[in-house]
C-alpha cells in the first residue's frame, strides 16, 4: 500500500511561496488502478511526482508498506525508484539511436531482469525488436515506454498523461494494454490524466482541485478501453 500523509508543497521562494499541494492525504492498495484527476494546475503531476519519489515534499510523508520515503537520502530515493516503481510520460523518451529490443533491456537491466522479452511480446511488438523508434507509430513507441517501464517489473507504474499524445485508436489500445499487463503482472497503477473518461477504468478516483483532493471515490466496477467515452 502507499499511504501520503498531510502533503504540502509549495514553489516559488520563502518570501513568495506558491502553494502547489495543500494537505493531501490518502491510500492506494496495492494492485489498484487510481487516477488522478483535475484542472490544469490543480497540482496533478506533483502529487505524482511526490508519491514516486521524483519530488520531495515540504512536509507531510508518503509511505510504500511501513517504509517511509520521505526523508531518505538522494542515493536511496535512486535506488528505491530503480527497483519499485516505473514511470510513463506523456513523451515517450526512447533513446533514437537504440532498437527497440535495447530500449527495453535498458529498463530491465535495472533489476537484472533476464525474461525482458516477454513483455515486448505482451505489448503486441515481439516482431518490431529490431525497429528504431523513428520507425515505429507514436502508439508502437508509447507501447515500448510501457515494456521498458515494466521491464524491470516494478511494484508501482506511474503514468502522466500516457495517452495525451495519441489519437483515440491508439490511447484506447495503449490503455488496454496497460490493464491487461496489470492483470498479468499485479502491480499497481498511479494514473494522472486530463480524460475524465478514464475515471471510469479506475478502481479509485482522486479528483483535485487547487492541491486538494475535492473528492476520492471507488467504482463498483470499472469499464475496459474500449468501454468508455473518449
Ligand atoms: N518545478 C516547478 N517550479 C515552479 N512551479 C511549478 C513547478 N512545477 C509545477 N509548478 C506549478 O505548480 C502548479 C501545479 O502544477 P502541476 O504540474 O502539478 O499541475 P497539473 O494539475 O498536473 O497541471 P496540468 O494538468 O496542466 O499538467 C502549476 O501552477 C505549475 O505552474
Amino acid at each position: 500500500m502507499i499511504r501520503a500523509c498531510d502533503l504540502f508543497k509549495s514553489y516559488g521562494s520563502a518570501d513568495n511561496p506558491f502553494p502547489v499541494l495543500r494537505g493531501i492525504s490518502l491510500d492506494i492498495e496495492d494492485g489498484e488502478f487510481a487516477v488522478i484527476l483535475g484542472a490544469s494546475g490543480s497540482g496533478k503531476s506533483t502529487l505524482l511526482n511526490v508519491l514516486s519519489g521524483l519530488e520531495t515534499p515540504d512536509q507531510g510523508d508518503v509511505y510504500y508498506e511501513e517504509k517511509k520515503i520521505t526523508g531518505l537520502s538522494e542515493s536511496e530515493l535512486t535506488r528505491f525508484r530503480r527497483e519499485q516503481v516505473g514511470f510513463i510520460f506523456q513523451q515517450y523518451y526512447l533513446l533514437p539511436h537504440m532498437n527497440v529490443d535495447k530500449n527495453v533491456k535498458m529498463g530491465a537491466d535495472l533489476s537484472g531482469n533476464k525474461d525482458y522479452r516477454e513483455v515486448i511480446e505482451a505489448v503486441g511488438l515481439g516482431d518490431k525488436l529490431e525497429k528504431l523508434p523513428g520507425e515505429l507509430s507514436g502508439g508502437e513507441q508509447q507501447r515500448v515506454s510501457v515494456a521498458r517501464a515494466l521491464a524491470k517489473k516494478p511494484r508501482v507504474l506511474f503514468l502522466d498523461e500516457p495517452t495525451g499524445a495519441l489519437d483515440e485508436a491508439t490511447g484506447r489500445l495503449v490503455l488496454d494494454y496497460i490493464c491487461r499487463l496489470q492483470k498479468m503482472y499485479h502491480f499497481t497503477v498511479v494514473m494522472v490524466t486530463h480524460n475524465q473518461n478514464i475515471a471510469q477504468m479506475a478502481h479509485k478516483v482522486i479528483l483535485m482541485n487547487s492541491g486538494k483532493i475535492r473528492d476520492l471515490y471507488r467504482n463498483d466496477t470499472q469499464k475496459t478501453a474500449y468501454e468508455i467515452g473518449w
